[in-house]
Parts: C-alpha cells; sequence; structure tokens
C-alpha cells in the first residue's frame, strides 16, 4: 500500500489528506499570529521578496494556491492583479476573507480547491504562486503538474517553502530552535502543540533544493531557477511554462 510522510510518520495517502486538514483547522485562527511569533516577522520580508519576483500586472490573472488567510493573494492584489485565491481548507479561507474585507481588498476571488486536481480550465493564468504550501501537499508532483496544466504558454511558477540551509552553524541553531522551541509557542499561544511539530518535522522530510528542483522540470517548466533565503532555510523556485 501506498504511504507517504506525515512528519515524521509514514500514512496512507489519505490519512495524510486528513490529518493536514485536522492541522490547518486547528490552527486557522491562530496562524497569523504564530507566522509572526515563530519567524519574528521574517515571514512577511520574505512575502514581500516572493511577490516582487513575480512582478504582477494589473493585467493578469493569478492563481494563489494554498493561499490559506491571503498573505500572498493581499500583496498580488495590491498591483491591481485579479487574484484567485485557492485553498484545500475552509477555515483558512474563512479567516482570510475576513481579513480582506478588514483591509478593503476587491479584487480577489476565493475558492476551495485540492491542488492536485484542480476544477480550472487548461491555459487560464498568468502565472501560479504557491508559499508554505506545497510540502502540505500529498502528491507533491501531482500538485506541480496541475500547476503546469492551468497556466497558460508564457505563464510564471513561483514556489516558496521551507528548505535546508547550507549554513553549519545556523543549521545547528535552527534545529535547535525549531525542535524544541517552536512546539513550545505553539502551546503558548495557539494551545496546539502537535500541530506546530507536524509543521516542523514536515520541512525535514521536503524535497532538498535539488530534487525540488527536478520534480518541478518533471512538470513541464523550464528556466527553473531557485533562490535560496538565509542560505537555504527558505527557497524560492520559479520556472516557466513554454
Ligand atoms: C502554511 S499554510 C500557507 C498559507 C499561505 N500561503 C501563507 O504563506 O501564509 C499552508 C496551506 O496549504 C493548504 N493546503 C494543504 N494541502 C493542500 C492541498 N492539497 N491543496 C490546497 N491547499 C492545501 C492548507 O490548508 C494551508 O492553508
Amino acid at each position: 500500500m501506498e504511504k507517504v510522510s506525515f512528519g515524521f510518520s509514514d500514512v496512507s495517502p489519505q490519512e495524510k489528506t486528513h490529518l493536514v486538514g485536522d492541522v490547518f483547522r486547528r490552527v486557522a485562527s491562530r496562524y497569523d499570529l504564530m507566522n509572526d511569533a515563530m519567524s519574528g516577522g521574517l515571514h512577511r520580508l520574505w512575502k514581500d521578496d516572493f511577490v516582487r519576483l513575480v512582478q504582477p500586472k494589473a493585467s493578469e490573472h493569478i492563481l494563489d494556491m494554498a493561499g490559506g488567510t491571503g498573505d500572498i493573494a493581499f500583496r498580488l492584489a495590491k498591483y491591481g492583479t485579479n487574484v484567485t485565491i485557492a485553498d484545500i481548507n475552509p477555515a483558512m479561507l474563512e479567516v482570510g476573507k475576513k481579513r480582506a474585507i478588514a483591509r478593503s481588498i476587491e479584487n480577489l476571488t476565493w475558492k476551495e480547491e485540492n491542488a492536485e486536481a484542480l476544477s480550472f480550465n487548461d491555459n487560464v493564468f498568468d502565472a501560479y504562486t504557491i508559499a508554505f504550501g506545497i510540502r502540505n501537499v500529498t502528491h507533491i508532483q501531482k500538485a506541480l503538474d496541475e500547476a503546469w496544466r492551468v497556466l497558460k504558454v508564457g505563464g510564471r511558477f513561483f514556489c516558496m517553502e521551507f528548505s535546508q540551509t547550507k549554513w553549519s552553524g545556523f543549521s545547528n541553531l535552527y534545529k535547535m530552535y525549531s525542535t524544541h522551541i517552536v512546539p513550545k509557542i505553539g502551546q503558548l499561544l495557539a494551545n496546539d502543540e502537535d500541530s506546530y511539530r507536524y509543521l516542523i518535522e514536515s520541512i525535514e522530510r521536503f524535497p532538498n533544493i535539488e530534487k525540488f528542483s527536478d520534480m518541478i522540470k518533471s512538470a513541464g517548466f523550464v528556466q527553473i531557477r531557485a533562490r535560496p533565503i538565509l542560505g537555504g532555510l527558505v527557497a524560492i523556485h520559479s520556472g516557466w511554462k513554454v
């Protein structure tokens, strides 16, 4: 029987989808607060950089996949771009919709979607973005294949995800922080140590920068680039559909 990783455990694909759903249902209301607490606000700078790389235009339609509570979509929408924000988890989308209303952001379409089997037609989006989402997807290659399918010819793919830093001293420090401190912050602020333990473990199981580049290539993308941040702690991958 096929097994996939859920953090450090191996589970069936159905179980993983179910367990990841539970994690984000539980953390939804505290998700944004926790991002600030865990990263000391750094995730905001990474997301700003990510969206600058996308170079959104007002004439474009961009799909922000696994968009959660809207951090990437809101930044894209500032350029006047038409953004569809899609996520498998209604609880995350509900938090995002409230945030959008509070910020008076209007050029957004919200959709419940599984990245592995999108309901959109072929060749419809100018760009596809996914930030800190793909490592939670059960079959990563299927999600990449779907990204390629829904992009127009000439469309751009951008993915930001945690990876493994190559700065050895920093790597040890980060490992200690992520293994011992992050789950405790999760317990303190979100009353949920287990979810944050999963989120950290899933980073270690995610393919490294080179392997993930190969997977993007397998989906059909060309001119693949990987931009490491903090020695590769986070990496932005991009590619083109031609
Ligand atoms: C860590 S959050 C990232 C949210 C947002 N992109 C950000 O950067 O703040 C990961 C998101 O991936 C979503 N997700 C997990 N599996 C998914 C799937 N198969 N299809 C679509 N979204 C998925 C979760 O529901 C969650 O909202």
